[in-house]
């Protein structure tokens, strides 16, 4: 696998740290499918029971969340984060 550089030592740091790396990916994926599924259930427990489709005050709190802990990319994330659970609007 490429590391990028030709010295040994800072090689073999490389491919420990993209170890962890990738397990912190395969876990996002994890946690995004897994967010998306539930709330896609919640959207359809709603609505089989005369509800609304979304709830803006809750997505709004959601936003504010992310966006107090990872400023404007917070934000962006957030916002996909419901799209994969509601669809686009
Ligand atoms: C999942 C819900 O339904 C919708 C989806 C949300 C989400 O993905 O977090 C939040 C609010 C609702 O618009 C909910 O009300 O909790």
């Amino acid at each position: 696998m490429d590391a990028g550089t030709r010295e040994p030592a800072a090689a073999a740091r490389i491919l420990d740290i993209r170890k962890r790396i990738d397990e912190i990916d395969q876990a996002l994926i994890d946690l995004w499918q897994e967010r998306a599924r539930l709330s896609q259930e919640v959207g359809a427990t709603r609505r089989a029971s005369g509800g609304t489709r979304l709830v803006l005050s809750r997505e709004r709190e959601i936003l504010e969340r992310f966006r107090t802990a990872l400023g404007a990319d917070g934000t962006q994330f957030a916002l996909l984060l419901l799209r994969a659970g509601r669809g686009p609007l």
